[in-house]
């Protein structure tokens, strides 16, 4: 496993990303996208999704304002990114409100591959069938059990699954990495989640493994927001949002060594993520 270089390797390379995303924060993606060194492009029309994606080096789906035309247009992507073997990241907003989501990804799974399920842990529990608390896209769950919800979605559905939340759970199913840093402003904003899964689709448009580079997007996204929380009116929410992408931008492979706090665990060790 190797998080040091994923970074630099995104801004060497500036792997295009095809993002098919919410409206809500459909900018915010775009812009961490670039401030990460890759290139977004929020291509999510049916008719050109299939034939961009395999011009792609990733693709991002975001279903939070899923409309009937977003529906058709992933599935397009899907089919291009899978005759490309390119990876594919899903964030599944709003599934733990919303089962007909839940349905629409167990479908597109049914037929093309889908390598990072990154969410929530209120999403990633809806989706494992584990009981949960969730407000509309938000999770209010209690964090209990995230390592095993994570650990027995991944096996079944043979993908990365990250979950968000005050620390974050990533697994394949066999490695387990916890990440602890991040700061609460990162909840005071929406798109927090969204702009965390635009990183871990740049970075594994760049990295060797698409386990590899969602740790280190995660890692990427909560560090810059404590460095974004530490500046002058970092606690103010409009202030903090710009001031994030703004950290992303200036993210080094030294502050990410230095400062990052990933812990590794096996998938059985459920009581050390207090
Ligand atoms: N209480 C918290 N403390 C520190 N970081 C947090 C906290 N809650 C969420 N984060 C971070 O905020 C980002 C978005 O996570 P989350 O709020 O769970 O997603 P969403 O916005 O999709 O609900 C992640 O990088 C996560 O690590
Ligand atoms: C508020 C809202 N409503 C539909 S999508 C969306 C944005 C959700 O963003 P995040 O999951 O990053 O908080
Ligand atoms: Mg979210």
């Amino acid at each position: 496993m190797k998080l040091n270089g994923i970074l630099s390797e995104t801004r060497r390379k500036t792997p295009l990303v095809q993002v098919i995303t919410n409206y809500v924060t459909i900018n915010d993606c775009a812009n961490v996208l670039l401030a990460c060194g890759a290139s977004p492009a929020m291509c999510e029309v049916e008719q050109e999704a299939y034939a961009f994606s395999k011009l792609s080096a990733a693709v991002y789906c975001n279903i939070g304002t899923l409309t009937p035309e977003q529906r058709l247009a992933i599935k397009e992507a899907l089919r291009g990114a899978a005759e490309k073997e390119i990876p594919v990241i899903l964030d599944p907003v709003g599934c733990g409100a919303i089962p007909s989501r839940i349905d629409y990804i167990e479908e597109l799974r049914s037929q093309y591959p889908i390598h990072v399920v990154k969410g929530n842990l209120g999403e990633i529990k809806s989706l494992a069938g584990i009981k949960t608390e969730v407000r509309g896209v938000d999770s209010v769950d209690d964090g209990k059990d995230a390592v095993e919800a994570c650990v027995s979605l991944a096996r079944d559905w043979q993908c990365v699954v990250a979950a968000t939340g005050e620390q974050d759970v990533v697994t394949d199913g066999t490695r387990v990495a916890v990440i602890q840093n991040g700061t609460q402003m990162l909840t005071k904003i929406t798109g927090a989640g969204c702009m965390a899964g635009a990183v871990i689709a740049g970075f594994c448009g760049a990295a060797a493994s698409s386990f590899e580079g969602t740790v280190a997007g995660l890692l990427a996204i909560s560090l810059a927001g404590e460095q974004a929380a530490a500046s002058a009116d970092g606690d103010l929410p409009g202030t903090f949002k710009v001031k994030l992408i703004d950290e992303i931008h200036r993210l080094t492979e030294e502050i990410m060594t230095a400062s990052g706090k990933v812990k590794w665990i096996t998938p059985s060790q459920t009581d050390s993520i207090q």
